[in-house]
């Protein structure tokens, strides 16, 4: 399994380009911060990395690479169902037995230290220990390609701290893992980086400037 960006370029209508010449090779079992100044296409990419968007230059070469997952800024869970139902639900998908499911989403809600609190409900979570929920749900997925958007931007530094210590337990063998950041204890959490702004062409460090 391997997600191959051969100079990729991106920009969108009649904009300014975002970035230009992307070139990376991304391998299971890294967990890769994507960083780059606000506006310098970090999301973009990441929907080009998933197939979402088609860049307007280059090309990506998708080696074994079926299942994406995306966990966004907002948490988004069902109000009323338990945390563990959470990460539970995609391992019934895959085939679990109830039992199976319930023991393997009980050691990944304690991978992401979250065990105390399998039986609340997710309105009662707090926004750092929904995040680290989502984190849990989508390694349970078990996908292929694992986006991560901006894991800390809604929370307090605090909640934002409890989020990048569980960081490196996305780390699977089977599974690429792309996180994109503005936060740098996010970035020291991870064990790459892909630091868009070296990838910023003049013409769109003039349009950031002139916009400033
Ligand atoms: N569908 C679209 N059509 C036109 N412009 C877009 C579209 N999506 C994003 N953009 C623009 O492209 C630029 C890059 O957006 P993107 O969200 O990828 O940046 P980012 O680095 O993730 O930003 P941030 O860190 O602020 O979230 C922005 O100026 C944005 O307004």
């Amino acid at each position: 399994m391997r997600l191959t960006v051969d100079a990729v370029g991106h920009r969108f209508a009649s904009g300014p380009w975002l970035f230009r010449a992307v070139s990376v090779t991304l391998e299971p079992g890294h967990v890769y911060a994507l960083t780059g100044p606000s506006g310098s296409g970090k999301s973009t990419l990441l929907g080009i990395l998933a197939d979402w968007i088609r860049p307007t230059e280059g090309a990506v070469e998708r080696d074994s690479i079926d299942r994406v997952t995306w966990v966004f800024q907002n948490p988004h869970g069902v109000p009323k169902r338990r945390a563990l139902d959470h990460v539970a639900l995609p391992l019934l998908a895959q085939g679990r037995t109830p039992q199976e499911a319930d023991e393997i989403a009980r050691g990944l809600l304690s991978r992401f230290r979250l065990e105390h609190l399998a039986d609340r409900r997710f309105r009662e979570l707090s926004g750092g220990e929904a995040q680290r929920l989502m984190l849990a749900r989508g390694v349970a997925a078990k996908p292929d390609l694992f986006l991560i958007d901006e894991p800390t931007a809604q929370l307090d530094r605090l909640s934002g701290a409890t989020v990048n210590e569980v960081l490196a337990a996305t780390a699977q063998e089977h599974s690429i893992v792309v996180v994109a950041t503005h936060d740098a204890q996010t970035r020291e959490a991870c064990t790459d980086h892909i630091d868009l702004g070296h990838f910023a062409t003049e013409t769109t460090e003039a349009s950031r400037t002139a916009t400033a």
